[in-house]
């Protein structure tokens, strides 16, 4: 099986390229929407240790935790202690599942996927990307985002740049959804070309 790592910064189009990524039959596994999902149910417990006002009527409240972080950005590390090792372990689970299925391709989508060492765990690296202006504005165009929350989530993500470098492939959202589908497509291409040259060797 091949473990595609899909990663980017914040507003760069993970979310949009998964889904194409989806279209082609691809699975996806969403580390954004496994943590939404955390916090319904069990990061709840121990969130509510650390972080008691933020927690409405039994689940994790994300605009309160995020109004939490602006304000105490340091507060970030202590949040993550906790949710990275739940998301790691909904990450096993997906996989094991989809090596016993003899799936082909899958997809991990995971935002700090360079910052949190990943990579290792990863057979390709795909980054999103597009240009600094693009993306700013796909962002505070969201709403409840602001320029504060913006910059906190920014200061703490790998530069851009420093992502593509590091990429087996790059994807440019910045052309519409036609030509990050072509290139999604061409990726899926390329691999199955590999392997299937592996399988035959
Ligand atoms: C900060 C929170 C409350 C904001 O929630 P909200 O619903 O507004 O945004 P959402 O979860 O969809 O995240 C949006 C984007 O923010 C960025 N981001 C999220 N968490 C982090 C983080 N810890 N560090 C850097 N960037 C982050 C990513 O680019 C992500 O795609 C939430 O993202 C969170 O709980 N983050 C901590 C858990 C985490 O590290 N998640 C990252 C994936 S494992
Ligand atoms: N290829 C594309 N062409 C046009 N618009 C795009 C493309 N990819 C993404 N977008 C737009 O950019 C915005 C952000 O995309 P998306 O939510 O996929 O980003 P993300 O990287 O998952 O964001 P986050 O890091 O906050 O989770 C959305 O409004 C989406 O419609």
């Amino acid at each position: 099986m091949i473990v595609i790592g899909l990663t980017g910064s914040i507003g760069m189009g993970k979310s949009t390229t998964a889904g194409l990524f989806a279209d082609e039959g691809v699975p996806v596994n969403d580390a954004d929407k496994v943590v939404h999902d955390l916090y319904r149910n069990e990061a709840v417990k121990p969130i509510s240790e650390v972080f008691p006002n933020t927690i409405v009527g039994g689940v994790v409240d994300r605009q309160l935790l995020s109004q939490n972080l602006a304000k105490n950005p340091a507060n970030f590390k202590l949040l993550e202690e906790i949710v990275h090792p739940l998301v790691r372990d909904r990450e096993k689970r997906f996989l094991d599942h989809h090596r016993e299925q003899g799936t082909p391709v899958v997809v991990l989508d995971i935002p700090l996927l360079f910052e949190t060492g990943g990579e290792v765990r990863m057979d390709k690296i795909v980054v999103v990307s597009c240009a600094p202006e693009i993306q700013r504005q796909r962002v505070l165009s969201r709403p409840r985002m602001t320029q504060d929350k913006f910059e906190t989530i920014l200061a703490r993500q790998m530069p851009d740049a420093e992502k593509r470098a590091r990429a087996d492939y790059v994807i440019d959202t910045g052309q519409g959804i036609d030509s990050a589908r072509a290139q999604v497509r061409s990726i899926l291409n390329e691999l199955s070309k590999q392997s299937g040259s592996a399988n035959h060797a």
